[in-house]
């Protein structure tokens, strides 16, 4: 009899993924959730599996952080997008949950960036990405969508590279434009709150328009 391994991890990771998925984050096979569980060793969601309704069997694990993985024992393999999760866990030794979520708001927002980033509002939330002011101007950084996932995940690595991502204006998270939000966070719960923070925010600035500004209402001058 083999003795299944993580289990506790990944029950979680399968409540968050349905949690997303109810939300709306994760629809269909859409998304990805990964968490580190030894240095170099991290469990993932399996690749074209819905997201609503994963078993055990759908979250394998991911040994190395620079070579791509084959498929797991069980014939499962690993998201498509893993090289992106290797990127964030090889450069970054503060993560370890990383969660890709398709949400339309993330999707719309992607649309407004400017030199590869889109300014958040100052909205009191941005305090739990861990900022102390959030008048001072936090901006998110949007990275292209690439066919080939590992060009996505080399310009992550470029954009950790540069000295910036680690000043205290760059937050733990970023877009990819017209595909979704990754968010990495010390651990599970941390990365769940600041996606649901995130998408709030993002809530927030599609009500109020690229502008940044609701249009009046008719009938009030
Ligand atoms: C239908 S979503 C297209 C692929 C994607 O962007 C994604 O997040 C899910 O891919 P995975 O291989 O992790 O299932
Ligand atoms: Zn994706």
């Amino acid at each position: 009899m083999s003795i299944s391994q993580w289990t506790a991890e990944k029950d979680e990771l399968i409540r968050v993924s349905s949690h997303f998925y109810h939300k709306g984050w994760m629809v269909g096979t859409s998304g990805n959730l990964s968490v580190r569980v030894a240095p170099d060793t991290f469990l993932i969601t399996a690749s074209g599996r819905p997201k609503g309704m994963l078993g055990d069997e759908d979250l394998v694990s991911v040994k190395g952080l620079y070579e791509l993985p084959g498929p797991s024992g069980n014939g499962r393999k690993p998201s498509a997008e893993v090289s992106i999760h290797q990127a964030i866990y090889s450069e970054l030794r503060e993560a370890n949950a990383v969660f890709h979520i398709h949400s339309v708001e993330s999707n719309i927002v992607s649309e407004w960036a400017s030199d590869h980033s889109v300014l958040l509002p100052p909205l009191e939330m941005i305090k739990g990405l861990g900022v102390k002011d959030p008048s001072l101007g936090y901006r998110i950084d949007v990275l292209e969508n690439h066919l080939d996932v590992s060009r996505i995940a080399l310009d992550l690595k470029r954009l950790f590279a540069q000295d910036q991502v680690f000043n205290e204006f760059h937050l733990p998270a970023f877009l990819i434009r017209h595909h979704g939000l990754t968010v990495w966070g010390n651990d599970v719960l941390e990365a769940f709150h600041r996606i649901e923070l995130l998408e709030y925010v993002f809530r927030f600035m599609v009500a109020m328009g690229p502008s940044g500004s609701t249009p009046p209402m008719a009938g009030f001058h």
